[in-house]
């Protein structure tokens, strides 16, 4: 087997290599190629397993993204997608080789880490990846829908407008970037993914409604994308806002909509406050809790020193990379929220897997969390609860982008 770089020339190969791997058929894309979910792949980013028969039997891709980090600095991400393996060549260690390869050309590429979404949990852990940001859906039936009324000089003061997406692309590409930028765990949704149309609703080419909210000087801070379906029951894709204020006036809008049975927001956030604003905080139910983006570091004292940190104190990491057959120590210096990160042999405070620091790195895994989940070893009384203070971050990460 032999494992190649792929190009232009590659691509309906890959495709169709890709389709296969999940059983599936490609639908076409219109005449210039857009219009499909894979219309924004990075064809030179890609690799194709190629059998000794000359067969293409696997793919791996990787898109160029940025990543928010706690405190709001952006890096560049390779977004790892379109893994797969013809069932026919399966459990021979094909994606073993793939993942090795090109964690070798990312490094190569000095990136400081990579990130994907899993299609099944029990894959990615042994190459080093580790959940980090999560998602739920919150279903609320229309007629438990009423929200509290807003407190006395709390009255909303801005507007919602109904748009179709068709005639609002280039506002709603501006607000996800806006929003992005400021949200902890949140992709860069690269200008080629809108103007091919690829991914999922808002970026594809589906119809629908966006509700978008202006505030009182009737500047746009949000949006919400959604549909109705033919058992009118109402899937929001998303909800975009630069404030809360935003947000909690286009729920207001969308389950005070007339004839619809339920309204369901998708990648509803942990720590998101519509709960406390239905009238009967039991009104909606959160179903299929699951991770979202999983994160594979690269470069560990890049990565510490790039995002922000929410309290001050110093951690020593003993970090085992199984996969890449490296064992590293690092001391975690925190002063006024900026770590500095150096090679230390100083006894450990936690000894953990590279991919529970990737688990724990945007903060939205309790380090405490995986200590007792018998996944980090604290060698410390007070370690846990250190490293709990420092990792937090200040707003919850979260993701939404699908790639
Ligand atoms: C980011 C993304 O694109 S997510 C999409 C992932 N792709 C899919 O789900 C498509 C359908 N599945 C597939 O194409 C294949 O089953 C893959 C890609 C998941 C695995 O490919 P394979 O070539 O079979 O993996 P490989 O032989 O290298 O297995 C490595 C190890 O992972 C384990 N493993 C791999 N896939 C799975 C799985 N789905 N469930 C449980 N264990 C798995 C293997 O048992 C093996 O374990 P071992 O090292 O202890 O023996």
């Amino acid at each position: 087997m032999e494992i190649r770089s792929t190009s232009e020339k590659d691509l309906d190969v890959f495709v169709d290599t890709v389709f296969a791997a999940f059983g599936k058929h490609p639908t076409p894309p219109d005449e210039d190629g857009s219009g499909v979910w894979w219309s924004a792949l990075e064809p030179e980013r890609g690799l194709l397993a190629v059998s000794d028969q000359g067969r293409p039997i696997g793919t791996a891709c990787a898109y160029s993204f940025e990543l928010t980090l706690p405190g709001g600095a952006t890096v560049p991400v390779p977004g790892i997608s379109c893994v797969g393996v013809l069932p026919s060549h399966r459990r021979q260690g094909v994606l073993t080789a793939m993942m090795r390869r090109q964690l070798a050309d990312l490094r190569e590429r000095g990136e400081i880490m990579a990130v994907l979404l899993a299609s099944e949990a029990v894959i990615y852990r042994r190459f080093g990846y580790g959940p980090a940001t999560y998602t739920r859906r919150l279903t609320v039936p229309r007629h438990r829908a009423a929200l509290t009324p807003p407190r006395a000089g709390q009255e909303p003061t801005g507007s919602v407008e109904l748009l179709r997406l068709s005639d609002c692309r280039d506002l709603v590409e501006q607000l996800y970037d806006r929003y992005r930028r400021a949200q902890p765990g949140a992709i860069s949704r690269p200008p080629l993914w809108w103007t091919r149309q690829a991914g999922h609703p808002p970026t594809a080419p589906t119809q629908r409604y966006i509700a978008l909210h202006r505030d009182a000087d009737s500047t746009p801070t949000g949006y919400a994308c959604y549909s109705l379906d033919d058992s009118l029951a109402m899937l929001v894709d998303e909800i975009v806002s630069l404030d809360d204020a935003a947000y909690t006036a286009l729920a207001r809008y969308l389950l005070g909509h007339d004839l619809v049975t339920e309204i369901a927001f998708r990648h509803f956030p942990t720590g998101n406050p519509l709960r406390w604003q239905l009238a009967d905080f039991n009104a909606g139910s959160l179903t299929g809790e699951t991770d979202w983006l999983w994160v594979r570091l690269l470069d560990i004292p890049r990565a510490l020193t790039s995002r922000s940190w929410s309290a001050d104190g110093e951690l020593v990491l003993d970090v085992d990379d199984p996969f890449l057959g490296e064992r590293t120590r690092h001391l975690l210096t925190v002063r006024d929220g900026r770590a500095e990160c150096t090679p230390t042999d100083r006894e450990p405070d936690l000894s953990l897997d590279v991919s529970d620091l990737g688990s724990v790195y945007l903060g939205g895994t309790a380090p405490s969390t995986l200590v007792r989940a018998g996944h980090i070893r604290a060698h410390r009384p007070d370690a846990a609860a250190r490293a709990d203070a420092m990792f937090r971050s200040e707003r919850e990460p979260h993701c939404l982008h699908w790639f």
